[in-house]
């Protein structure tokens, strides 16, 4: 399937602290993709640079074979975003802002479409200085999708959203995209994003440390197994020699990358005359393997 956002060994600092470091990942068309990763990550300035909002110090990113850049916006005629806060006028009504916003093609349509699907019929002609959070919000969002763009960027899009609200963004975004939109998703918690999204990166310190389908990161995230030896130091360093990666914990502990895992573990442990005094298989939900893999050691580099 064709991609609709590339981006290549994207290098950006702020001052003398860098905060992405080559990252690379790709955006095919009709996919939705989560940007996941803790407070600092590099989410915001991931997406800021692809809107060609701010420069950056390298690489190389397109949209739809168009590059992208601070210089070069052609390619963003056909993408929608809403980045930290949607921009509202307090004395204009939720119905002008989109009207600020919609193409004249097809406009009345579009902005009923957008205005029954998040639930806001009853408030869009009230002005918006009477909205709570969460009607801002969906506002934010309304602006972004009215067009139907082929590329949609939304950073923290759950945030002050009610049950329904979420759920009524989850099915309006999977229609859009069934449709060819290509969504890129930002969020903090992963488990928000577990129902919607068709691939998943997570970002930690301003890297990609894991890239994969949801449904893999799902099935193979899951589980874990802790082992209890004669010998726990020589343990750890017998295992980590036979390239197996532990989980960062006082115990040995092993997430389960495939059905030979176990295997493995045991076996290496046999060949370095290492008795095994215990084995226990721990299920994860899908928080803790994301909270696993993010708290790994902060290295140098990311000074
Ligand atoms: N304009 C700026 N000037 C200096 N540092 C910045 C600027 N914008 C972001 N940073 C720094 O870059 C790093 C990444 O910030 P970013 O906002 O991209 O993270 P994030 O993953 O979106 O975080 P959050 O989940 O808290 O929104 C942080 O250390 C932040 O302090």
């Amino acid at each position: 399937m064709a991609n609709l956002l590339s981006v290549q060994q994207l290098d950006k600092s702020f001052g003398n602290r860098r905060v992405l470091h080559g990252v690379n990942f790709e955006v095919a068309a009709g996919h939705i993709v989560a940007l996941v990763g803790p407070n600092g990550a590099g989410k915001s300035t991931i997406m800021k640079a692809v809107l060609g909002l701010i420069p950056t110090d390298g690489g190389h990113l397109t949209i739809d074979s168009q590059p992208v850049s601070i210089t070069s916006h052609q390619a963003l005629a056909h993408v929608g975003a809403l980045i930290e806060y949607p921009g509202i006028y307090p004395f204009l009504t939720g119905k002008q802002h989109l009207e600020l916003f919609a193409d004249k093609e097809n406009r009345d349509t579009n902005m009923t479409q957008i205005v029954e699907a998040l639930g806001m019929t009853s408030y869009i002609d009230h002005k918006a200085k009477q909205y709570s959070l969460g009607m801002k919000q969906k506002l934010g969002i309304a602006q972004a999708l009215v067009n139907h763009p082929k590329l949609v960027i939304l950073d923290e899009p759950m945030n002050g959203l009610d049950p329904q609200a979420v759920k009524d963004l989850r099915d309006y975004i999977r229609k859009m995209a069934d449709q060819g939109t290509s969504f890129l998703i930002s969020s903090h918690i992963l488990s928000e994003l577990e129902k919607l999204a068709d691939d998943v990166l997570i970002l930690n310190h301003g890297k990609i440390v894991q890239q994969s389908s949801m449904g893999e990161l799902v099935a193979s995230g899951g589980t874990s197994y802790v082992i209890t030896t004669a010998d726990d130091a020589s343990a750890k360093t017998a295992l980590m020699a036979a390239g197996l990666q532990l989980v960062p914990a006082e115990k040995i502990m092993i997430r389960q990358q495939n059905e030979k895992t176990l295997n493995q573990v045991l076996q290496t442990l046999v060949n370095a005359n290492i008795e095994i005094t215990d084995v226990v298989k721990v299920q994860h939900d899908l928080e803790e393997s994301f909270l696993d893999m993010v708290n790994t050691p902060t290295t140098k580099e990311d000074k």
